[in-house]
């Protein structure tokens, strides 16, 4: 009986004649409904993003633009509500932040952004606020407050391994990469406070960790992920010897998730191992309740996660925060006085509740967090059916919106000469400019690490500022350029500085 095979001209013909006309037809159908009789067709902006998704694909992934970057331009063209996708609004008016994102609002998270953090249930990728709630719940106590106080020693430990390799760097006569030293201590955090466990990143010769590296080139595809989640599917498919064969520096990323994936299999098949660890993690947390135990591959998700959304965003902010520290003598003298008189014995290392009482140190991290923003891409949330409004407009339900921190952290009414690094703005400001410090985001998806994230700027910036005399060597705070992955994503050059230990 003849075949229709792959190969044959009766199947090339079928795709040619049938199903691409089809689509297409169907395509331009699409896009006429979304221009004239969408639910947002009212709203301004450039029609290619109102007709399809492809814009925002185009954008990000063949013209490698910052959608964040691109969102000031459009709003200075169309205005204060942007359309920039067939359903998707941008708002540019900081009040607009507090609409989406606050304490009473549980609405549902996008998928279309959100399906690139994790193959299966996350914390981050639970779209609907009520199983999302109790998914965070499980590991609320491992980040409480409480938790990080006593867990501090173990932040400072890997602070101490930073600064002995730091110290390598001075007797060899070589500065210091900032960048890789502190991503390396962030990994080194995020894992031992997580899982008890190190990838030892602090230690590597030149804070060359392969993970770290993984981790960076890892990011760019996110951005293809999230325009084209059938390419994540294939790449989760993949056994990780393909990968690592296909982009050898990826090696790091797989054996990273191997030794996690291990560990979610020796948590959940011998119980005595987790009972010999000396304080709690993630998986304590996750199999305390044995009728709600999460599949391996989901608890493994969940630790890459936690990898993920712990080390960048704490690691941006501390080193952009010392490039600009750095740069401006000034602020390095009242910052190191302050850190003298609080800490004057060097071996007297202060405890993360006394740092965070000093108010310059304080306003230089506020400042740091301000200016790196910690999420640069709009967090897209889904308007309830109900609809919403939002920057005084109706919004009906079913739409998605968002707005990026950086219209909020750049805002030149909330923070005057808002692209200047000045932490005084925090200490001399009249009005409640907390409110305005969103680099955690707001409300009840806002960032589960926050007690971590603040004992880790704390000790990171005043262990450096009070251990050593820091020289910039080469570069600026015009160098920290970032690509908008989500994350900022540094794309400037090595990020080096010349170290001194200081003797009192
Ligand atoms: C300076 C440091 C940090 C900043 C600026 C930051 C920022 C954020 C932001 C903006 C979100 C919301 C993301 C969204 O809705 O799209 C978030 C969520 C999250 N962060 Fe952080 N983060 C920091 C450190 C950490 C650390 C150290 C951890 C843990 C190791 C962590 C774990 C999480 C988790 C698990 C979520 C998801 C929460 C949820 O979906 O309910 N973060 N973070």
């Amino acid at each position: 009986m003849p075949g229709l095979s792959l190969e044959s001209p009766d199947f090339l013909s079928l795709i040619w004649k049938g199903v691409l006309p089809s689509w297409v037809l169907y395509s331009a159908v699409k896009a006429v409904y979304n221009l004239y009789f969408h639910p947002l067709a009212r709203f301004p902006g450039p029609k290619l993003a109102a007709a399809s998704d492809w814009w925002q694909a185009y954008i990000e992934v063949f013209k490698a633009e910052s959608l964040s970057k691109k969102l000031v331009k459009l709003h200075e063209e169309f205005g204060d509500i942007v359309r920039v996708a067939p359903n998707e609004l941008h708002f540019a008016k900081p009040s607009a932040y507090h609409e989406i994102y606050n304490v009473k609002n549980r609405w549902d998270r996008d998928m279309k952004l959100y399906h690139i953090f994790a193959d299966e249930v996350s914390t981050l990728t639970i779209p609907d606020y009520p199983t999302a709630k109790k998914r965070r719940d499980i590991s609320i106590p491992l980040f409480s407050r409480k938790n990080v106080i006593e867990m501090q020693h173990l932040v400072q430990q890997c602070l101490d391994t930073t600064c002995e390799n730091i110290d390598k760097h001075i007797k060899e006569g070589k500065s210091v990469n900032i960048y890789k030293a502190f991503r390396c201590c962030a990994v080194d955090i995020v894992f031992t406070i997580c899982f008890a466990r190190s990838m030892n990143a602090t230690s590597e010769p030149d804070f060359s960790a392969p993970v770290i590296a993984s981790l960076h080139a890892a990011m760019p595809v996110t951005v293809i992920f999230k325009h084209f989640p059938m390419i994540q599917k294939l790449v989760s498919m993949m056994p990780a010897w393909l990968l690592v064969n296909l982009r050898p520096e990826l090696d790091g990323y797989a054996k990273m998730r191997k030794m996690l994936t291990d560990q979610v299999k020796e948590a959940k098949t011998n119980p005595q191992a987790l009972a010999d660890y000396h304080q709690p993690t993630i998986y304590h947390e996750f199999l305390k309740d044995p009728k709600n135990i999460p599949s391996d591959k989901s608890l493994r998700d969940e630790a890459v996660l936690f990898v993920n959304a712990g080390t960048d965003t704490a690691s941006n902010t501390i080193i952009a925060g010392v490039l600009n520290i750095l740069a401006n003598p000034e602020i390095l003298a009242r910052l190191q006085q302050e850190l003298v008189e609080a800490w004057p014995n060097l071996d007297n290392v202060p405890r993360f509740e006394q740092l965070e009482k000093l108010p310059y140190l304080t306003a230089v991290l506020k400042e740091s967090l301000r200016t790196t923003h910690g999420v640069v891409q709009p967090m897209t949330r889904v308007v309830p059916k109900e609809g919403a409004q939002i920057s005084g407009r109706f919004i009906p339900g079913g739409s998605v919106v968002g707005i990026s921190n950086t219209f909020v952290h750049l805002n030149e009414d909330i923070f005057r000469d808002a692209c200047a690094f000045k932490p005084e703005r925090w200490l001399d400001s009249e009005g409640d400019l907390d409110t305005w410090l969103v680099a955690f985001s707001k409300g009840p998806r806002s960032c589960l690490g926050i007690n971590l994230g603040w004992c880790e700027l704390y000790m990171s910036i005043a262990n450096l500022v009070r251990r050593y005399d820091l020289k910039l060597d080469g570069v600026g705070p015009s160098d920290w350029v970032w690509r908008d992955l989500y994350l900022p994503h540094f794309v400037g050059p090595d990020l080096m500085v010349k170290a001194q230990r200081r003797t009192v």
